[in-house]
């Protein structure tokens, strides 16, 4: 589905080069794949091997453009492909908060759009990319989003864009939080005697392990707690600390907090 199209990539910092490894190894072929980075054009040029342009340049020659810049930078990008931009190029963007109709006001309103929010596992492909695609999108096209985004991970469609902030706020900024716990219970092993490299393994292991539990048994998470949480014993002392510290609440507001931002990042252009 993939292996015909022309595709460009304007930013390859730390998402954009998850994309770019996961097509390259897909075996689409090198000419058919093109990337434009303000800073890092030669690093990715001899990186990848694959044709560096500027914005409008790779705009022109790409039927679907990949925009993975920061949100501050997006507005920037946009001025540049907007001439280059028809109502047959599919443009999928992977910034957060920017919403698709503001992307539109900027390029054209027919353009065809989408938002996705992808996360930094896209490192290993086991990203949780979430998907919008704007009305103008045909099922088609929306398949061959589907399929970009599989090359780094898993997928979710989403009906309306409204929720895009909350999936922001919870798995696109969620492996950030994830290596706190990682590190914080490493922590709590070292304070206990571990060497930290054993702590850090075992604690990313048991994320992994929980995760796969979750996930394979279909199972809801309390019930699974309760499989580790045997009567009097040393779990229940664990979580009992972890309740009057009210570890559930920590996570609501973080996710809150970051959803309210992901908001805030869409609606200046001067974000940070
Ligand atoms: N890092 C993460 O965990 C995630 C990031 N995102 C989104 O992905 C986007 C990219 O994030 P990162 O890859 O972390 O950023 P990054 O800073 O690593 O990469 C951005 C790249 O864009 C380039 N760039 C900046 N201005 C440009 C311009 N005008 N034209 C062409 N290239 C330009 C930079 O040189 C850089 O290489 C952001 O919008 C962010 O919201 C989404 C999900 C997760
Ligand atoms: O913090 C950020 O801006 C991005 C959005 C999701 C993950 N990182």
């Amino acid at each position: 589905m993939l292996k015909d199209k022309k595709i460009g990539f304007i930013g390859v910092g730390n998402m954009g080069s998850a994309f770019l490894s996961g097509l390259i190894s897909m075996g689409i072929p090198k000419e058919n794949i093109f990337a434009a980075d303000k800073h890092k054009g030669d690093v990715i040029r001899e990186e990848y091997d694959i044709g560096i342009f500027n914005n409008f340049e790779l705009a022109s020659r790409a039927e679907i453009i990949i925009i993975a810049v920061k949100p501050a930078d997006i507005f920037d990008c946009l001025s540049d492909i907007k001439e280059a931009v028809d109502d047959k190029k599919l443009i999928i963007s992977i910034a957060a908060g920017i919403k698709t109709q503001d992307i539109a006001g900027f390029l054209r309103q027919d353009a065809k759009i989408a938002r996705t929010m992808p996360n930094i596992a896209a490192l290993v492909r086991e990203s949780i990319t979430a998907i919008y695609c704007n009305d103008y999108i045909t099922k088609e096209e929306e398949e061959i989003v589907i399929a970009i985004m599989s090359l780094i991970g898993k997928t979710v469609v989403l009906e309306t864009e409204g929720l895009m902030d909350a999936i922001t706020g919870l798995s696109g900024s969620g492996p950030a939080y994830a290596f706190e716990i990682i590190e914080a219970m490493a922590d709590g092993g070292v304070k206990m005697g571990l060497k930290r490299k054993d702590a850090i393994k075992l604690s990313a292991q048991v994320l992994k392990g929980a995760a796969e539990l979750v996930l394979k048994l279909k199972t809801h998470p309390a019930e699974l707690k309760d499989l580790v949480t045997s009567p009097g014993g040393s779990t229940i002392y664990g979580l009992n600390v972890m309740e009057r510290a009210g570890l559930r609440g920590i996570f609501m507001d973080a996710i809150s907090a970051a959803t309210k931002r992901s908001k805030e990042l869409g609606e200046s252009k001067n974000q940070y």
